[in-house]
């Protein structure tokens, strides 16, 4: 699994690994959006990522969907991110903030309290999400206009301004997993008739304009991009994933970025032939630095590597437990199992507390 621990250019950046961290929810945000003061602890103990990728972070404030998650849209946020930035880069690590916009999936009892959620179309989701009161539905969302989503494609070049401001090596643009941006690619959840919906082309139009805004602030090299072409999450049904993503992967690989982050596939979904047929196509349109995603354990890993289907792998739930993921890699040592009762909300217990037995070791 040496070909792991081979160093890369990435955009503006070099990273020493291709073992990446995945964005990971966690819940601990204050609920004005401020970061918890321990996400310095729990990222610069994870620096040895050749990437960090942080939990996704609201852009806006209506791009707030659950409790607790934090925002990088106020002054505040900016200032509390540049401590976490700074510890990374203090234990030799790099970081891109993820910015996500929750769309409707969202309660309404969500801050800011009592706002409808917005969506390409008035129609609510088959999804839920968590609330101090547990999980519950997601509220009917309104139609955004033709103004709003032009002000969000500011918003969103607004947000990375922010984020090179708190000392972040660059941003992750999330279209993935049911969210607005993904909203508006899927056939099943963008249902509009003006040049926002309907065609490939059209449902394309506000993920690439948010894309371009991003990179006219801060430089195609400092952003990447998360797709989840055969997404399952948060009811977003698409008619034709292989169409759709041969197109928006092909349109992203005209841009210069700095990678495509691809969900690959979902815990405990299944992998069949057909799926993996449509990723091997939709990878196909893609010409830049490609990182994969879904359950890879290190050997498999490599694979991807070998293969040249991948440039690098991005772990989620290994790097909750491992927070040495990279070493334990490097020096084949077993992985610690996470504690999914601890994954979403809480304090230290599953979050900081994990060992990094490696390092002690080495
Ligand atoms: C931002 C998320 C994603 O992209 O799936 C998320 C949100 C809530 C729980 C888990 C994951």
């Amino acid at each position: 699994t040496d070909i792991l621990l081979k160093p890369s250019k990435l955009g503006d950046i070099s990273v020493p690994n291709r073992v990446f961290m995945a964005p990971l929810t966690r819940n601990r945000a204050h609920d004005d959006g401020t970061p918890w003061e321990e996400a310095a602890t729990y990222y610069a103990q994870r620096a040895n990522a050749g990437l960090i990728i942080t939990e996704a972070t609201q852009m806006h404030p209506l791009g707030k969907g659950y409790i607790q998650t934090p925002g990088i849209h106020e002054p505040k946020h900016v200032e509390a991110w540049k401590e976490i930035t700074r510890a990374v880069h203090a234990a030799g690590g790099r970081i891109f903030v993820q910015l996500w916009h929750v769309g409707r999936i969202r309660h309404s009892s969500i801050e800011p309290e009592g706002e409808a959620p917005v969506a390409p179309t008035a129609e609510a989701a088959e999804a839920q999400t968590f609330t101090k009161k547990g999980f519950e539905p997601t509220s009917k969302p309104r139609e955004l206009t033709v103004g709003e989503i032009e002000a969000l494609v500011a918003d969103y070049a607004k947000a990375a301004r922010n984020a090179m401001e708190a000392g972040f090596d660059g941003v992750e643009v999330h279209c993935a997993n049911g969210y607005l941006l993904n909203q508006f690619l899927h056939s099943g959840s963008n249902k509009r008739d003006d040049e926002y919906g309907g065609s490939i082309e059209n449902r394309c139009r506000f993920p690439l304009e948010a894309v371009d805004a991003v990179i006219a602030e801060i430089g195609a090299g400092r952003v990447g991009v998360r797709t989840s072409p055969l997404g399952e999450a948060n009811d977003v049904p698409e008619d034709d994933p292989r169409a759709l993503y041969t197109y928006f992967h092909g349109e992203l690989a005209k841009r210069g970025l700095a990678y495509l982050h691809v969900m690959e596939s979902f815990p405990g979904s299944d992998r069949s032939e057909e799926k993996r047929a449509v990723i091997e196509d939709v990878r196909k349109a893609w010409n830049g630095f490609y990182i994969t995603n879904g359950g890879y354990d290190a050997e498999r890993a490599a694979e991807a590597l070998e293969t040249g289907h991948a440039d690098a792998v991005a772990f989620g739930r290994p790097y909750i437990s491992n927070p040495d993921l990279a070493v334990r890699i490097a020096m084949n040592v077993e992985w610690a199992e996470p504690n999914q009762e601890t994954f979403y909300g809480g304090g230290e217990k599953g979050y900081t507390d994990y060992s990094d037995a490696t390092l002690k070791a080495a």
